[in-house]
């Protein structure tokens, strides 16, 4: 016989709704491509991570603050070939402006600390947790986005700021077990680039686009870098000489090349002492090969590594004195890092020093009949009025199945609502560990 549109015999009218609708269709349940989900395991690990960040940050003084994911896109147009600008996660919006999602967190601070002008008193010391973007077209599996801990000191022009910064993220490392045998900090200073360029008479405009060509010195061949740094516009000559002082890996030979009068060495010698002061020698070393991708570092630079060489680096920063002036703000000193929420985790597990974090509950409370149900939800509210956290059973459910929940959610202790006790004011209770079970007035349970 003819089926109707409901897939039934002609003439017989289906009473129920049509199966399938236009509106339903199977959605694609992953999230977008190189975006993550933290389901409630990879959420604990994420949240124990930034406790770690946070507390670190109010260790040091520094005070939390926040910006919009979506940043107009002129905050990150950078002319130096930076690899942050050719994937930026850029589109115009409904109103025809152009937007980007934030690839990094700096440009905002300094975008704040502008916008907040002298009613702020400098310096300041500012950390922010927060999530970056970057738009990958040939998708390597590589992640689009990843959360990114930085910290920054803005309005001290001395390298006591960067000190203070590399001590930070040691503190950090130690509060979760990582040591000087694990890692390692590279420190140099743009200084040294920059006084290489002016005896070769290089103009300073190129400087932000030669470090760009540099930091990639380990990932590409090098006769690209030469050719790279040709095109942008240095003679053979320069090009060795640079090269051969990026090879420098002690301050002492950096000395003998560049004299001891240049601001360069003057910085890099504080901040090694400064180290010694800290007690975080061990962590760190001079290599005068490390330029940092970013265009607008202006000084000190630094990277953090693992000693095993098997992961990408794990945190970077430095000082970056024009960013604001270049902005329009005013010509204010600052420095920070960024740390990202990715191969630090990779470490961990590597270090097997991922903490071990389940779920866990205090009570899970149950009503033994349906009609005690509201007796439960008085006895969950009086205890969560105690700071104590309850897992209330919502509905009937056999006690196999309350002892199974119990179970999985790690509750310390059962609480049963009966009949027979609640008529008395009391309620039941079963410490799941040991097994022990008593009854006890509601206003005496704690
Ligand atoms: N800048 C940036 C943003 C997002 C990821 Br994932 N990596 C680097």
């Amino acid at each position: 016989s003819a089926s109707n549109q409901n897939g039934g015999r002609s003439g017989a009218r289906s009473l129920s709704p049509s199966p399938v609708s236009d509106d339903l269709q199977k959605i694609d349940v992953n999230p977008p491509k190189g975006t993550r989900d933290f389901p409630p395991e990879d959420m604990r690990l994420r949240n124990w991570l930034f406790h770690n960040f946070q507390e670190v940050s109010r260790l040091f003084g520094f005070e939390e603050v926040d910006f919009p994911v979506l940043e107009s896109e002129a905050l990150f147009i950078r002319k130096a070939g930076e690899e942050i600008r050719d994937q930026l996660y850029c589109f115009e919006d409904r109103g025809n402006r152009r937007v980007a999602l934030r690839p990094e967190l700096t440009p905002s601070l300094a975008r704040l600390v502008i916008q907040k002008g002298k009613s702020v008193s400098l310096p300041l010391k500012w950390f922010a947790v927060g999530q970056c973007w970057r738009y990958e077209r040939m998708t390597r599996g590589r992640r689009r986005e990843h959360y990114q801990w930085n910290m920054d000191i803005i309005g001290v022009p001395a390298v006591t700021a960067e000190a203070e910064l590399i001590s930070s993220i040691i503190t950090f490392f130690k509060r979760i077990g990582i040591t000087a045998s694990d890692v390692g900090f590279r420190i140099s200073s743009r200084k040294v680039l920059q006084e290489v360029l002016r005896c070769h008479s290089i103009p300073e405009h190129l400087f932000g686009k030669v470090c760009v060509i540099i930091d990639k010195i380990e990932k590409l061949p090098l006769d690209v870098i030469k050719n790279d740094l040709k095109s942008a516009g240095m003679s053979e000559a320069a090009i060795e000489e640079l090269l051969r002082v990026l090879s420098i890996k002690s301050l002492t030979e950096l000395e003998e090349i560049l004299g001891g009068a240049g601001e360069a060495v003057a910085d890099l010698k504080l901040l090694f002492s400064l180290a010694e002061k800290f007690g975080y020698s061990d962590w760190i070393q001079f290599d005068a090969s490390v330029v940092r991708g970013l265009a607008y570092y202006t000084g000190i630079v630094f990277e953090c590594f693992d000693r095993d060489g098997k992961l990408r680096a794990i945190c970077g920063g430095g000082r970056y004195d024009q960013l604001l002036s270049t902005f329009g703000g005013d010509d204010i000193p600052a420095c920070g890092f960024g740390f990202g929420d990715a191969v630090i985790l990779e470490l961990l597990k590597e270090k097997g020093l991922l903490p071990p974090l389940n779920h866990q509950v205090e009570n899970i409370v149950c009503a033994l009949d349906h009609n005690l149900q509201g007796a439960a939800s008085m006895v969950a509210t009086t205890l969560r009025g105690k700071g104590q956290s309850v897992d209330l059973v919502l509905e009937s459910k056999p006690l196999k199945w309350v002892f199974k929940r119990a179970a999985r959610i790690n509750a310390q202790r059962l609480i049963l609502v009966g009949t027979t006790e609640w008529q008395k004011g009391m309620v039941g209770v079963k410490i799941l560990s040991s097994g022990e079970q008593y009854e006890i007035k509601l206003d005496k349970l704690e």
